[in-house]
């Protein structure tokens, strides 16, 4: 480094914690309406752990760069948080870790969760595609099982409820909200030269890479979608125990997620499985009034 560059110091923990609040509500367009539910230090919270998953998202994403070269800034990426997790050091690397790192230690969150997360973002920079349901149920656990894993060691455990219990639960959840979104985003994935529904689904059904490339809604593919909306249906359900383990806190933000992300999975329903003309969402409104409603029920309790 030039004599004449320093390195600033790092962002104290309040304007780390501002900077992950402003990145949250820039980008979480689905899970910020949820995060309003939430009394503010535990909305200030989920922003930390949102901005951190963002920030190893877009690593992985970042189109300007080569796979090479994203491989090479997950990697550092993966230093980094360590080195800032287990010492406090390199605090000044990126404006989330003063808050992170904080976040981390007052919820002692195991650090392998946050590791698993950045080799999830790593395999997704291999090519290829996956064959079987274990391969996608392993590739959702690493990008958001244990990000539910986090979430639940935000909000905190009821008395008599233990995290090994729980979080398989949250795995579900997981599985729940991903298949949702690998539904939802099937066309976009696949003109970018991915597809994660597993090979030997499309096969049964008899779907090609054609069929999402060229946005083909034909019979073949309704039976496809109508196969893993059922699938993802099952893991909404199995997902409904962890409302009997997690904190009061915890209830309603965790009930407006499931009725914001489970809300897409009726919408992909209603419009006849055609995630090809537009892309599914869930109106402004509707995602207020399910915060709203909420909110409600949480004052009421
Ligand atoms: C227990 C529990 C809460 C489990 C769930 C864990 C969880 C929140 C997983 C996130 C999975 C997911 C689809 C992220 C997309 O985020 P995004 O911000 O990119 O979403 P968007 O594409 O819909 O905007």
């Amino acid at each position: 480094m030039p004599a004449d560059q320093v390195t600033p110091p790092p962002l104290t923990l309040e304007q780390s914690a501002r900077y992950c609040q402003q990145l949250t509500r820039r980008r979480a367009g689905n899970f910020y309406f949820a995060f309003l539910t939430l009394p503010k230090p535990d909305r200030r919270d989920m922003s930390i752990l949102y901005a951190f998953m963002r920030h190893c998202d877009d690593i992985g994403d970042d189109p300007d760069k080569t796979i090479e070269a994203r491989r090479t800034e997950l990697e550092q990426w993966r230093t980094v948080t360590n080195a800032a997790l287990a010492q406090g050091d390199k605090l000044e690397f990126h404006s989330l870790l003063p808050a992170f790192v904080d976040l981390v230690e007052r919820k002692a969150i195991p650090h392998e969760f946050l590791q698993a997360v950045i080799t999830g973002v790593e395999r997704d920079l291999h090519e290829g595609s996956v064959q079987t349901f274990e391969e996608l149920e392993d590739y959702c656990y690493h990008v958001a099982g244990v990000v539910g894993r986090c979430c639940v060691h935000v909000w905190g455990l009821n008395p008599n409820s233990r995290f090994e219990d729980v979080y398989p639960l949250a795995d579900s959840c997981g599985l729940a909200f991903q298949l949702t979104n690998i539904l939802r985003d099937l066309q976009e994935d696949s003109l970018l030269g991915r597809c994660y529904l597993p090979q030997g689904d499309l096969d049964d059904h008899q779907v090609t890479r054609t069929h999402l490339l060229e946005g083909l809604n034909d019979p073949l593919f309704q039976s496809l979608m109508k196969f893993e909306v059922a699938r993802a249906r099952e893991y909404y359900a199995q997902a409904q125990a962890l409302f009997d383990h997690i904190s009061p806190t915890g209830k309603p933000v965790l009930g407006a997620m499931i009725k914001i992300y489970g809300g897409i999975l009726d919408e992909i329903e209603r419009r006849h499985y055609d995630v090809f003309t537009k892309r599914v969402s869930l109106s402004y409104p509707r995602k207020v009034s399910i915060a709203l409603g909420a909110m409600l029920r949480r004052s009421k309790s």
